[in-house]
């Protein structure tokens, strides 16, 4: 009898193969998936590109081919076959559903995952996902194999790519810069939230606040609109914090953490320690040391907690971004807890906590005393 296969069936196993066969059968099969993994990147750019979901969003039910295509912007004649194409695809991996009309027209809507990818509202990851796309982020990946074999002395893969570091070529690049800080300003909107709703009490005692390498404000603006108390500052390098918007409440500081950081009850810092090496980190820490008072200030770190075998909902993305960091910056690395706390040994840090939030990475809190 034939098998049926539902849905949610397991893979078919392959027909008369021995069991030897069998397992290099499925390593093909693995290899096959991961050498293709970067088309489900790259079709779901062409979708936001061509904001497939905020059109579907717009008229509030699911919509058909040339209905979509017939609202694409500076889009005179469509190729409603291609977009057939990446349509199925991206209804394969469940960024749109897919139903039939009355008329057997495919009618496509929105799913939990599209939701993510609207560019026309203020929680989406889609600026990030245009970010990790420019070849400007993704090329430096394809001399990763050079670094290994020269090592990161004789420069990282974005410097062996481009002649320059990440963040010389955000000022050089203002297309790129936009991009970095509007992927940037993406996630400030989401990780913020899960930070205040995840870290209930810790901004209480808070009376000021410096978010160091705070890109043009988002987090802290967040922040400051949850604890309207706190006095805050956003500082980051002289060029990042030039195009960064007014926000009552914050006070923008450019300057370079390196040197040192501006005073303050406590220190936030969202996505800093993984750009960098473990001396660059141990640098920016004594600073924030510096710059907190001895008993009662803190550093509110929010970052990965890397666990080589977890199997949370984010694990494989900290994964990931792990990858990311090798590709771009000199030292930067995701942390597992044990790198953190040589960190917080080497910097006069006796005392830490790890607050999982909803989110990518986790807070952690470091203590002077
Ligand atoms: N030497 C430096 N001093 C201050 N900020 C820096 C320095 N080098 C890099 N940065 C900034 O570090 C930030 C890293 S990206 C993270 C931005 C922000 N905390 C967020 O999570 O949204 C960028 O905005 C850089 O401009």
């Amino acid at each position: 009898m034939e098998t049926v296969l539902s849905k949610h069936s397991p893979p078919l196993a392959f027909k008369g193969v021995s069991k030897e066969e069998e397992e290099s059968l499925l390593g093909q099969v693995e290899i096959w998936r991961y050498m293709c993994a970067f088309t489900d990147s790259v079709a779901l750019k062409s979708i936001i590109e061509l904001r497939v979901a905020d059109i579907i969003d717009r008229f509030g039910k699911p919509l058909s081919l040339s209905q979509i295509a017939a609202n694409i912007e500076d889009a005179p004649s469509p190729d409603v076959k291609l977009l057939e194409r990446l349509m199925r695809v991206m209804v394969r991996r469940k960024i749109f559903s897919a139903e039939k009309s009355e008329s057997g027209e495919t009618l496509y809507g929105l799913t939990r995952a599209s939701k993510w990818i609207l560019r026309d509202t203020k929680m989406t990851l889609a600026p990030m996902l245009l970010l990790e796309n420019h070849p400007i982020h993704l090329n430096p990946a394809h001399y990763i194999s050079d670094t290994v074999r020269e090592g990161k002395e004789n420069g990282t893969p974005f410097l062996r790519c481009h002649g320059h570091d990440q963040f010389e070529m955000t000022g050089l690049d203002e297309e790129y810069n936009r991009l970095f800080n509007e992927g940037m300003v993406c996630t400030a909107r989401i990780v913020p939230r899960a930070v205040i709703s995840g870290y209930k009490d810790g901004f209480n005692q808070i009376e000021s606040l410096v978010d160091v390498g705070g890109g043009i404000g988002g987090s802290l603006s967040e922040i400051v609109r949850a604890y309207p108390h706190i006095k805050a500052i956003n500082f980051d390098l002289p060029h990042v914090v030039a195009t960064a918007p007014p926000y009552d409440g914050i006070t923008h500081v450019g300057g370079d953490m390196f040197v040192s950081v501006p005073n303050a009850d406590a220190i936030y810092m969202k996505w800093i320690l993984h750009d960098w090496s473990d001396e660059h980190c141990i640098k920016i820490l004594k600073n924030c040391r510096e710059a907190i008072p001895e008993k009662t200030g803190k550093v509110i770190i929010v970052d990965h907690v890397l666990q080589p075998e977890g199997n949370e909902p984010f694990s494989d993305t900290g994964h990931a971004f792990d990858m990311m960091l090798l590709a771009h910056n000199s030292g930067g690395k995701e942390r597992t807890e044990e790198n953190w706390q040589y960190l917080f040994k080497e910097t006069g840090f006796p005392r830490y906590n790890i607050i999982k939030i909803n989110a990518l990475p986790s807070i952690i809190e470091a203590f002077p005393i």
